[in-house]
C-alpha cells in the first residue's frame, strides 16, 4: 500500500501543521503514516521500551526526549521490538544509537542525532501528553505523516 506523502498533504491542506525541525532518518521504510502516541522522557528509556513492548496496529511513537543528545533513547533492540510488535515507526526528539543496524531494518526511525551512551533506566516519564516539537504540538490520537521531506500532523487521516 502506498503512503500519502507529506508534500501531497500540505498541497491539499496548506494549513496543516508541518514540523520545522530537521530530523535525521534511518531505516528502509522512508515514508510512513499512522496514529500518534506520545511519550515524554528525559535521558531515560524505560518507558520507551515498555510502550513499544505492547502490540500496535501501526501507531507511531513520538518521544519527546527534551532534545538531549547526551544519551540514546532507542537502539536496535528497541527498534526491533517495535517493528515486531507492529508499530509504524518512532520519532525521537533526542538521540538514538545502533544507527547503522537500524538503517538496515524495514522500519522508520527519526531522531535529532546519535550518541552511543546508554540511557538511564529509572522509569520516569509521562505517556500520552501533548508535546511541542519544532513549532507543532504532537497529540496522542492525532495522525502523522513522516517521510524524507518532513513531518506533518493532521487531526484525522487525509483522504485525497
Ligand atoms: O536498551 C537500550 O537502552 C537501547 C539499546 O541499546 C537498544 O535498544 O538496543
Amino acid at each position: 500500500m502506498s503512503v500519502l506523502l507529506t508534500c501531497d498533504v500540505m498541497d491539499a491542506f496548506p494549513e496543516s501543521a508541518s514540523c520545522d525541525l530537521q530530523f535525521q532518518q534511518w531505516g528502509k521504510r522512508k515514508a510512513i503514516s499512522g496514529w500518534i502516541r506520545t511519550l515524554k522522557v528525559y535521558e531515560d528509556n524505560t518507558l520507551v521500551r515498555q510502550v513499544l513492548s505492547e502490540k500496535s496496529s501501526g501507531e507511531i511513537l513520538v518521544v519527546d526526549g527534551g532534545a538531549s543528545l547526551h544519551r540514546a533513547l532507542v537502539g536496535d533492540m528497541i527498534a526491533t521490538l517495535a517493528m515486531d510488535n507492529g508499530w509504524g515507526g518512532i520519532i525521537v526528539y533526542g538521540s538514538i544509537r545502533d544507527s547503522a543496524q537500524i538503517n538496515d531494518m524495514d522500519f522508520s526511525v527519526k531522531a535529532l542525532g546519535t550518541n552511543p551512551r546508554k540511557s538511564h533506566k529509572a522509569g520516569q516519564g509521562v505517556l500520552d501528553i501533548p508535546v511541542m516539537i519544532g513549532g507543532v504540538t504532537f497529540r496522542s490520537g492525532w495522525y502523522v505523516y513522516s517521510d524524507a521531506d518532513g513531518i506533518v500532523l493532521t487531526e484525522n487521516p487525509v483522504i485525497l
